[in-house]
């Protein structure tokens, strides 16, 4: 009867995204943004009298929605539509507030590097505090100075070692065992191989019961995080969000104390034994607010960026065949992380996909005092969503932004580096991503085994549609056909 409930909710919820996101004629999609880019604007709010300031432009599309709906289906198409209307700073409606989008490399670096500390995280605790409170993220200035300072500890080159060899030996279980008989959806194989990567990189926990259910309560609240319907009523995903976020609580206050104890090399026993040089370490609630937080920004991130990977190497076969010389030429040693950083090409690869498919397209600030932004006046207050992707196609940074080309971020041309803002996947400032250079090694191993163990390639008129309904996933699961080698 449950399994019967959860496939007719589920069926609902893809309805609605394929609704949504529907293949239509690219005509008609070309329509849809020009209307974003033809919107008649008008200003937010006025700047004080004499400050030289503008108002921020921009339009509220639906009432309520706002322009919701089509951030959801276009995603970065959207947000640079908005950007070539208005330029760096303008408003939109957006999940029943106005949002002022923040966009360009001089405008995400005033914001990133907040010099007047009018910018805070209250716009992603507006989002996912019920799920997520008090993760890193979420956390402001000195506060999140502190807990930025003890979580380095679980950071440092050696726990890296210690994670990375085990990400290694998880990807080399599961990858090689994928079919190559059927088309397989590679968006959920990869997002299930990365849970697992989490419950034994994170927890040193392997599959079993208590596993699964913990498994079960993180995929509730990360599905509740981006539900539109904010009820704690049975049934909804808000409710199973809930429901998960007290499981996860419980599941690591009641392993907090042996962790403690065991000195382990897992990254909840790192956080349990983290101590800044000046004694500084985490309480019992800390580490059970970090860990809940750290699983979910590990997990979809990576899961996003290897599916964007795979897609761009299916679809450029003379790149996964240069990829794969250099994955072959490793040798049959399970890589180090040394070995991971050499091969060349799929590093290039992995962050041409990062720009190409942010999978972190725009991060989130409330204003805590009145500020301006390149000239325009925003009030205390003020929801801001900072859209690092739009600057990933900005042609003052990068040669023809929408081409596939890994060799840009190549020695001489390096184009990542005409600005400190051309490539942001990671962010920027005091809450630049602390898993980084983590997760790049995960991606990285992941399609390391990949191109080892299978061959593949996409129907050259495919193209993936992103849902943007959170962070992007591919709305079709990714369909691939993985063949041997020979
Ligand atoms: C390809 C993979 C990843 C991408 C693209 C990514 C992206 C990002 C971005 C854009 C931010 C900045 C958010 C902001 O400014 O508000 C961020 C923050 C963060 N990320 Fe990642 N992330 C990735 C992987 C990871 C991994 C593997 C971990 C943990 C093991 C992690 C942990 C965090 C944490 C804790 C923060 C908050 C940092 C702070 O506020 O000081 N991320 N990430």
């Amino acid at each position: 009867m449950t399994t019967l409930t959860q496939h007719a909710r589920r069926a609902v919820r893809e309805r609605m995204s394929s609704a949504l996101l529907a293949p239509l004629p690219s005509a008609i999609d070309r329509r849809l943004l020009d209307r974003v880019r033809q919107a008649p604007g008008t200003p937010l709010a006025a700047p004080p009298p004499d400050s030289g300031l503008s108002p921020v432009p921009g339009d509220q599309g639906l009432p309520g929605l706002g322009r919701t709906l089509e951030y959801i289906r276009f995603g970065s198409a959207f947000t640079r539509a908005r950007f070539e209307r208005y330029g760096p700073v303008s408003w939109s409606g957006f999940l029943g507030e106005q949002v002022v989008q923040v966009a360009g490399p001089e405008a995400t670096h005033t914001v990133l590097t907040n010099a007047d500390k009018a910018f805070s995280q209250e716009g992603w605790r507006f989002l996912i505090d019920n799920f997520f409170h008090r993760g890193l993220m979420l956390l402001d200035f000195d506060e999140h100075r502190f807990h930025r300072r003890v979580m380095q500890e679980a950071f440092t080159a050696e726990r890296l070692r210690g994670y990375t060899d085990e990400t290694v030996a998880c990807v080399r279980e599961t990858v090689p065992t994928w079919r190559q008989d059927a088309p397989i959806r590679l968006y959920p194989a990869l997002k299930s191989l990365t849970l697992d990567v989490a419950t034994r990189v994170f927890m040193n926990e392997r599959p079993g019961h208590e596993a699964e259910e913990v498994n079960k309560a993180f995929v509730d609240c990360v599905r509740a995080a981006s539900s539109i319907v904010k009820w704690d009523v049975p049934g909804t995903r808000w409710h199973a969000g809930l429901r998960g976020r007290r499981v996860l609580e419980q599941y690591f206050r009641a392993n907090v104390a042996a962790k403690r104890a065991s000195g382990g090399a897992d990254l909840f026993s790192a956080l349990c034994q983290a101590r800044t040089p000046d004694g500084e370490t985490f309480s019992d609630d800390d580490v059970v607010n970090h860990m809940i937080f750290l699983m979910m920004a590990a997990h979809d991130t990576s899961t996003i960026t290897s599916s964007a990977v795979a897609y761009l190497l299916g679809a450029n076969p003379q790149w996964q065949e240069r990829a794969r010389a250099e994955s072959l030429a490793l040798g049959d040693t399970p890589p180090d992380r040394a070995a991971l950083e050499s091969l060349d090409t799929l590093n290039r690869v992995i962050k041409e996909s990062l720009r190409l498919v942010a999978p972190v397209p725009v991060v989130m600030r409330r204003t805590v005092a009145d500020t301006a932004v390149c000239g325009r006046y925003i009030p205390a207050g003020q929801l801001i969503m900072v859209a690092g992707a739009v600057n990933h196609f900005d042609p003052s940074c990068w040669s023809e932004p929408d081409t596939f080309d890994p060799d840009r971020f190549a020695e001489p041309r390096r184009e990542d580096k005409t600005h400190r803002d051309a490539w942001l996947p990671f962010g920027g400032g005091v809450h630049k991503c602390i898993g980084m250079i983590f997760g790049s090694l995960e991606v990285t191993a992941i399609m390391h085994e990949m191109l080892r163990a299978h061959r593949w390639s996409v129907d050259p008129t495919y193209r993936p549609r992103w849902d943007n309904t959170s962070l992007p996933v591919p709305a079709d699961g990714l369909p691939l056909r993985l063949r041997p080698l020979h």
